[in-house]
């Protein structure tokens, strides 16, 4: 899915109204009958809405929709600040709502001596799209106060103070869930700004399909056309070769569940041949835990000698250690080495020792750095929004791909092409879980996926199987052993999505 500007989105919705039969009012209509049918179908205990209207068409929803929510039953209060100069969909909207007299019309300063109940949903339809600076004065108190409530608070479009492109200063409202049209916007995927937006709801309102089409963005969310859109069925007419060769590459003493870990995903990603190069320490450790994994001694303690089949896809990294000897012999091996590569952790680390290693990263490569990783590679940045402006000079620069591993982790690519991920939860934040990424990542390369799919691919899929892997065991007990063994259900899932129905 495209992520477009604020000002890209307006305009689709212009685009729309003048090239459909569809009038500005009959969009916002439309806008919050989406909104409507989803809080009916998923608003089972609670009757009562708060509804904060603004004065331009974010506002104008929030009337329709209080309109639509008092016919179906519910109570319905609005706040707002009648003396505001409406947009004229924003007025219409308003005085239907001023026609019913069931529902009670509220100035904003009312809002402190209102009893907010227990079972009162607070309805934030204030600004969307169209804010332009930070809140102050009055919708500023009113946005911090709202915050105060301990009620379940709904954001129409974006969460009040939000800008939908950049990271901002103001007061923000702090939504439990988001219903946002059409779109992702691409402050919800940034850790600074998408906190605010609690679960987003992306509500389809049916705008313009040659606009989205036509128009370009450099951002685009990983969703199921995308997915469906790389992954290939395997063939019945194959053998072990067809699936590839991977070669995992790391452990250490002590650090040997990476490796293994690693290598299980390799493995139940479904590479035809992989191999672990580990040290010798770990030859029974993996042997006994990977028996369908073939082991490649690559020192005593730790590895020193990085003797790879040209054939193969390396994964590097996973519990490598950082001894000089290991930095020598992948130092040594990477001079002397032209394919694309998955780099990760220590492997990262060791390049980190020195800017002038980072042109030793043969091209096409992919590199996976959690943040920390990133900043010791290509230094601070003020917040995460400047991180992606860097990672993508960084990837142009050095021609790689960089997988800036987060809550949505983006796949940055050589082209400046940024794409975020949804799928994945809290529950992967442990320890070997990204040991786990490395191993999907390399069998995918290895499964004759392009550097662009595996990665995308790779990342959707360990985020998928660590939504099944919680559903079983919960975002807190789960392991990263438990994500590896829901592999076999995500492929199922996708292998049903993609293939042909008779
Ligand atoms: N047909 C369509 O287009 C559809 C649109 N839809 C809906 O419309 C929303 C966009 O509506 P919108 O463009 O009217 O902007 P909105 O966010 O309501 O606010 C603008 C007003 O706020 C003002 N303002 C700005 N910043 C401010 C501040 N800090 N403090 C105070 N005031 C501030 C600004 O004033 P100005 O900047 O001009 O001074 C202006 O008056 C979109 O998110 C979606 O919900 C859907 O119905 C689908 C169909
Ligand atoms: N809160 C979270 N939400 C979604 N994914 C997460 C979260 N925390 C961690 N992850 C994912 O888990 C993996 C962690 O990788 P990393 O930090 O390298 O772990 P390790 O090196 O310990 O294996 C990454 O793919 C990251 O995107
Ligand atoms: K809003």
């Amino acid at each position: 899915m495209k992520i477009f500007t604020a000002e890209q989105i307006r305009d689709c919705d212009q685009y729309t109204i003048k090239n459909e039969p569809v009038s500005s009012m009959q969009l916002m209509e439309r806008a919050a009958e989406a909104c409507v049918e989803w809080i009916s179908e998923n608003c089972n205990h609670h009757r009562n809405f708060a509804i904060f209207c603004g004065s331009g068409n974010n506002g104008g929803d929030g009337f329709a929709i209080a309109r639509m929510l008092y016919q179906k039953g519910f109570d319905v209060d609005v706040f707002t600040n009648m003396k505001a100069k409406f947009s004229p969909d924003a007025q219409e909207n308003f005085r239907h709502v001023k026609e019913i007299t069931g529902i009670s019309v509220r100035e904003f300063k009312e809002t402190s001596g209102y009893r907010f109940d227990s079972r009162t949903v607070i309805i934030d339809a204030l600004f969307g799209t169209g804010l332009s600076r930070s809140l102050d004065g009055e919708m500023k108190d009113l946005v911090e106060f709202l915050n105060l409530q301990k009620n379940i608070k709904i954001s129409i479009d974006l969460p009040s103070g939000l800008m939908a492109d950049t990271i901002s200063d103001s007061e923000i409202f702090m939504a439990d869930y988001t219903l946002t049209f059409q779109f992702w916007k691409k402050s919800f995927l940034h850790a600074e700004t998408g906190k605010f937006t609690g679960k987003v709801q992306v509500l389809d309102i049916h705008l313009n399909q040659d606009y989205i089409e036509e128009n370009e963005t450099r951002d685009f969310v990983i969703d199921d056309e995308v997915i469906k859109s790389i992954f290939k069925i395997r063939s019945e007419f194959s053998h072990k070769g067809t699936y590839g060769k991977v070669n995992i590459i790391g452990g250490s003493y002590g650090k040997m569940g990476a490796a293994v870990l690693s290598t299980r995903a390799a493995l139940k990603a479904g590479a035809g041949l992989t191999f672990t190069i580990a040290p010798k320490c770990g030859y029974e450790i993996l042997q006994t835990s990977d028996p369908e994994a073939m082991f490649i001694e690559g020192g005593k303690d730790f590895i020193e000698s990085f003797h790879i089949d040209e054939t193969a896809v390396c994964g590097i990294g996973p519990g490598l250690g950082t001894h000089e000897k290991t930095a020598e012999g992948f130092l040594k091996f990477l001079k002397s080495y032209s394919k694309p590569l998955i780099l990760d952790a220590d492997a990262l680390n060791i390049i980190a020792q020195n800017p002038h290693h980072l042109n030793l990263i043969p091209e096409k490569s992919i590199i996976t750095p959690h943040p920390k990783e990133f900043e010791r590679l290509f230094g601070k940045t003020e917040n995460s929004f400047q991180r992606t402006v860097l990672a993508k000079d960084k990837s142009r620069e050095l021609k790689i791909y960089i997988v800036l591993k987060d809550h949505h982790t983006q796949i940055i690519t050589p082209e400046g092409m940024v794409f975020y991920n949804i799928t994945g939860n809290s529950g992967l934040a442990k320890g070997g879980s990204g040991d786990i990424l490395t191993g999907i990542v390399t069998s995918f390369l290895a499964q004759q996926y392009t550097e662009q799919e595996a990665a995308i691919l790779g990342v959707w899929f360990h985020g998928r199987a660590a939504e099944y892997a919680s559903e079983k065991h919960s975002k807190e007990s789960m392991l990263p052993s438990d994500v590896i063994n829901e592999f076999g259900n995500v492929f199922s899932v996708l292998n049903d999505k993609v293939r042909k129905l008779l």
